[in-house]
């Protein structure tokens, strides 16, 4: 059986809430069950509710049962959790903790290794990680660990002063900045679709490649985060993160290794080299959007300043498209466009590389443009990858046609690729933090997304401007076209749709 040999505690600050529930304890049970982590963990959920052990063990089981509808192991799987009723903001509660700790690093032989996981509101984080420190959590002859969770800030000032907190306990190295996104199968392939193919890497660049479009959309709307959503917007929801970490993956010069620190700084490279747009200009290069109501899958849905803790006159976005432009060699001209969005037509999450046309259409209906090629990396829910070429069309003519030469991943792995939580779970036990973000990259991404929100904070938009349902607002749309191109629709592009 395949083991990470790495004991440790897992500590999880926020055990009771919705993450932990939905995410964190299946993503456990996982690599429990496949043997990727050893027999020598440990893990203590805390949260200020007063619950016994075997409470917050029944709650564990329920949350796997309702994820992953597996009990396989559960018996075993639950004997290693163990729970702590603590408010983080009592500087007394943390002794107890440190006991537990003790006790169970001496029962697992855990080697005094410690993961904290903040699965908690971000006003706590800076709180947690120095009372760790002052009341010795951290003090073990093993590793230390933090893993925390979005938001990381509110934007660069307040981002800074978080990274300063936290770094009076924690060195940079043994910091987990959480971006779920960089766990998924397919953001995790850009690399390798990218490095490890001789067809793709000469021509990836602004003499062969149009544009690039990356679209995220969510049938979904706020649900229960209204509060949260509220602060936050589309912006500093998908953007800041999830959406410029993509980016960075996509434009990224190779790295002279695959290994952590390098795959770092070619990102924070192309965070640099993207230009920052300020006032007025923004709007040429940024559109927001807010649903309104409208119907998704023939159901009727309400409008966001209608859903539950929202203002009824918000002008939080709940929709963002824009235009990135990376200032350096490779790039020079290529256009990025990004649109990110709740409450939209279909989820899904695209990533299209539209190549340049070639010189001369010398093929029957030479008015008519060739159709591009496209390449295509389906990232969710299809996972996989599309390259739209075109070809002779069967027949006396020579008339050429749109073929598409597809790999789905879920024929080839299965349907049960892990999840993203799993795999980052697994990453920061074994300490490979490549797939978390560091310090620089998230204060470059919230400089850039700072003088977008700053300017939207000062003007108005009319809002709803989308209905729900809907691909967004038709700004969206005119953003391309200003440039000549189109969003290339979702549906069309949907891997298993290939003939
Ligand atoms: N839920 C999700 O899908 C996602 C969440 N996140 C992030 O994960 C974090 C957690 O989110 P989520 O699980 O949804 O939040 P919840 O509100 O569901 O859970 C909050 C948790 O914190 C505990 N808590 C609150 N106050 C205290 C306190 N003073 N002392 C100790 N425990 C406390 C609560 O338990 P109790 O009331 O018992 O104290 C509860 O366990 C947030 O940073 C969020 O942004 C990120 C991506 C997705
Ligand atoms: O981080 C977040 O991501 C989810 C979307 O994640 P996905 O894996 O389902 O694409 C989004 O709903 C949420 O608002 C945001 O905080």
């Amino acid at each position: 059986m395949k083991q990470t040999d790495t004991p440790a505690l897992t500590i999880i600050f926020g055990a009771t809430g919705d993450l932990a529930k939905r995410k964190l304890f299946p993503s456990l049970y996982n690599l429990f069950k496949k043997g990727e982590i050893s027999n020598h963990f440990a893990c203590v959920g805390v949260a200020r509710r007063q619950w016994t052990e075997q409470q917050f063990r029944n709650h564990v089981r329920e949350s796997v049962i309702a994820a992953i509808h597996s009990n396989e192991q559960m018996e075993e799987f639950l004997s290693h959790f163990y729970y702590q009723s603590l408010d983080v903001t009592n500087t007394e509660a943390y002794i107890e903790l440190l006991q537990l700790a003790n006790q169970l690093n001496t029962k697992y032989h855990l080697n005094g290794n410690r993961m904290f996981y903040l699965a908690m509101a971000p006003e706590f984080f800076g709180t947690i990680a120095e009372h760790l420190k002052r009341d010795g959590l951290t003090d073990t002859n093993g590793f230390s660990r933090l893993v925390i969770e979005k938001p990381f800030g509110h934007d660069l000032q307040s981002a800074k002063a978080l990274n300063e907190k936290i770094r009076t306990a924690f060195r940079e190295s043994e910091i987990f900045r959480i971006d779920h996104y960089l766990g998924k199968e397919m953001v995790q392939n850009i690399e390798a679709i990218r490095f490890a193919n001789a067809l793709f890497e000469p021509l990836w660049n602004s003499r062969y490649i149009s544009n690039v479009q990356i679209t995220t959309s969510e049938t979904l709307g706020v649900e229960e985060r209204g509060r949260y959503y509220e602060k936050n917007g589309a912006l500093r929801d998908m953007v800041q993160n999830h959406v410029l970490q993509m980016v960075a993956l996509l434009a990224m010069e190779p790295p002279i290794k695959l290994t952590t620190d390098e795959i770092r700084s070619e990102k924070v490279k192309v965070l640099r080299a993207m230009r920052r747009i300020e006032g007025q200009n923004i709007q040429h290069f940024f559109v927001r959007g807010q649903y309104g109501a409208g119907k998704i899958n023939q159901e009727q849905q309400i409008s966001y300043r209608e859903e539950h803790n929202v203002d009824p006159e918000s002008d939080t976005e709940t929709f963002v498209a824009g235009k990135i432009l990376i200032d350096n060699f490779r790039w020079a001209g290529v256009p990025f466009y990004i649109r990110t969005g709740k409450r939209l037509a279909k989820k899904s999450t695209k990533i299209v590389i539209q190549f340049k046309d070639i010189p001369m259409n010398l093929y029957y209906q030479t008015d008519q443009p060739l159709t591009p090629n496209l390449l295509v990396i389906h990232i969710q829910p299809d996972e996989g990858i599309t390259l739209y070429l075109n070809a002779k069309r069967v027949g006396p003519y020579l008339d050429r046609t749109p073929v598409k030469l597809s790999f789905s991943n879920n024929r080839f792995n299965g349907i049960n690729t892990p999840e993203a939580y799993e795999k980052l779970l697994y990453d920061a036990l074994r300490g490979d933090a490549t797939n978390f973000t560091h310090w620089d990259e998230v204060a470059l991404s919230w400089n850039f997304i700072d003088a977008i929100s700053h300017h939207w904070a000062e003007t108005t938009e009319k809002f709803p401007n989308y209905e729900a349902g809907s691909m967004g607002p038709k700004q969206a749309d005119q953003l391309l076209e200003q440039d000549g191109f189109f969003w290339w629709p979702i549906d069309y592009l949907d891997v298993d749709e290939c003939k």
